[in-house]
């Protein structure tokens, strides 16, 4: 029987947390992390830097390094041992989230893959109060209101392998990494 990788995308948002807990976890469970950020193109990154929301076709190419990312670190057990890996990437739509749970690995490969999305839940309220305080990023508040309209809530009963997670105003960044830690070890 085959050993299986569980990939786990932390999504939501802009400003949901993604980034900060997806580095604090895979830096206290040592699981290979893929900052979903990072991989943007950069005339993705001049358009949210512009404050224009990006559309399907923008996010196209972005998808498509996030899963060429993730088939780079499968392709090299030694990175994760058979065990997690970490992305983050907002994944705010129903097909964006059926396109990365389709990864295609070759016959011989020793794997099978499990995806879960976690879903960092939280308040258009809390996520701009937390937005206008975010210093040093390209993505500002006033995208907020486009990345609300273009999300898709994932349902648990409707959608393989979901988790929520609610954020609300009081819960810190160790409660919420805590509460990831336990549905993921
Ligand atoms: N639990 C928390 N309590 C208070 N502030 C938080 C918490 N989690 C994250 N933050 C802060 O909220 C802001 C947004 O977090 P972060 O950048 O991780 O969100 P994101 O979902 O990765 O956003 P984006 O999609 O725009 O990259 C940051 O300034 C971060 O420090
Ligand atoms: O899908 C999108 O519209 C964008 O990717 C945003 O949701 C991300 O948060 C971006 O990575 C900014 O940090």
């Amino acid at each position: 029987m085959k050993n299986s990788i569980h990939i786990f995308i932390i999504m939501g948002v802009s400003g949901s947390g993604k980034s900060t807990v997806g580095n604090l976890i895979s830096l206290e469970l040592g699981m290979p992390f893929i900052e979903g950020d990072n991989l943007h193109p950069s005339p993705n990154i001049e358009k949210m830097t512009a404050g224009i929301p990006l559309d399907d076709s923008d996010r196209k190419p972005w998808l498509q390094s996030i899963k060429e990312s993730l088939k780079q670190v499968i392709s090299f057990p030694s990175t994760h041992r058979g065990g997690g890996i970490l992305v983050t990437c907002s994944a705010l739509k129903l097909k964006y989230r059926n396109y990365l749970r389709k990864i295609n690995l070759d016959e011989e490969c020793s794997f099978s893959i499990k995806v879960w999305f976690i879903y960092l839940k939280g308040s258009r309220e809390l996520l701009e109060k937390r937005l206008i305080q975010r210093q040093d990023h390209f993505m500002k508040v006033n995208l907020l209101k486009s990345q609300f309209e273009a999300l898709e809530e994932p349902n648990e009963e409707l959608e393989d392998g979901i988790i929520i997670i609610e954020i609300g105003d009081k819960d810190t960044k160790n409660e919420i990494i805590d509460k990831i830690k336990f549905v993921i070890k």
